[in-house]
């Protein structure tokens, strides 16, 4: 594990990542990152890794698609997608993202193949809510795995996003602070 300042951890190259913020496929349409990272809190990271081992004694892997975000990227989100459901307001309390103690992700199997979640990442609709009532068998068990496994390791779901998980230790200033990315 890479230390960072601020309490942060690099824990990329322990976990498969998807981190479409680096990439211009997500829903700003722009690239936000300049790499692909998963940095968290220190804790929040330790906790992260023992849910990946968890999954993969049952044949499953977290695959990661966003950690800790530093708050001027929130502001390029909230500017597309103003509403507080799917995005959290910069100039409120910000995001639990921008603290480290967030991630977004879902399941994989071990040789990379997604579970079917019902929606992709990023769907902001109410297919993409805990309470959706219209997911197939296969989805809603897929969403349970990933919630039992989370909420084991301390990771609590928002209603609006099954992707979504804040450690529980989440206070803290709203940090800026760039990913460890290398300029080449
Ligand atoms: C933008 C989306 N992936 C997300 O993380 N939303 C929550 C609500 C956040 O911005 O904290
Ligand atoms: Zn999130």
């Amino acid at each position: 594990q890479q230390e960072l300042p601020d309490g942060l951890v690099d824990i990329s190259d322990q976990i498969s990542l998807d981190v479409r913020y680096a990439t211009t496929a997500n829903f700003t349409g722009e690239v936000l990152y300049p790499c692909q990272k998963c940095v968290l809190k220190k804790v929040a990271a330790d906790a992260l890794l023992e849910v990946n081992t968890y999954f993969e004694e049952q044949g499953f892997q977290l695959r990661i698609f966003d950690c800790y975000r530093p708050l001027d990227i929130q502001r390029l989100m909230w500017k597309v997608y103003p509403d507080p459901n799917y995005v959290a307001n910069p100039d409120k309390i910000g995001s639990v993202h921008n603290r480290g103690y967030a991630v977004d992700l879902t399941l994989e199997t071990l040789d990379g193949q997604a579970l079917d979640m019902g929606t992709d990442y990023d769907h902001f609709g109410p297919e993409a809510h805990w309470d959706y009532a219209g997911l197939s068998e296969s989805q809603q068990r897929n969403r349970g795995i990933l919630l039992e496994g989370m909420k084991r390791f301390g990771f609590n779901p928002i209603r609006t996003e099954w992707w979504h998980f804040s450690y529980k230790k989440n206070s803290g200033d709203a940090l800026n602070t760039p990913l460890p990315c290398k300029l080449d």
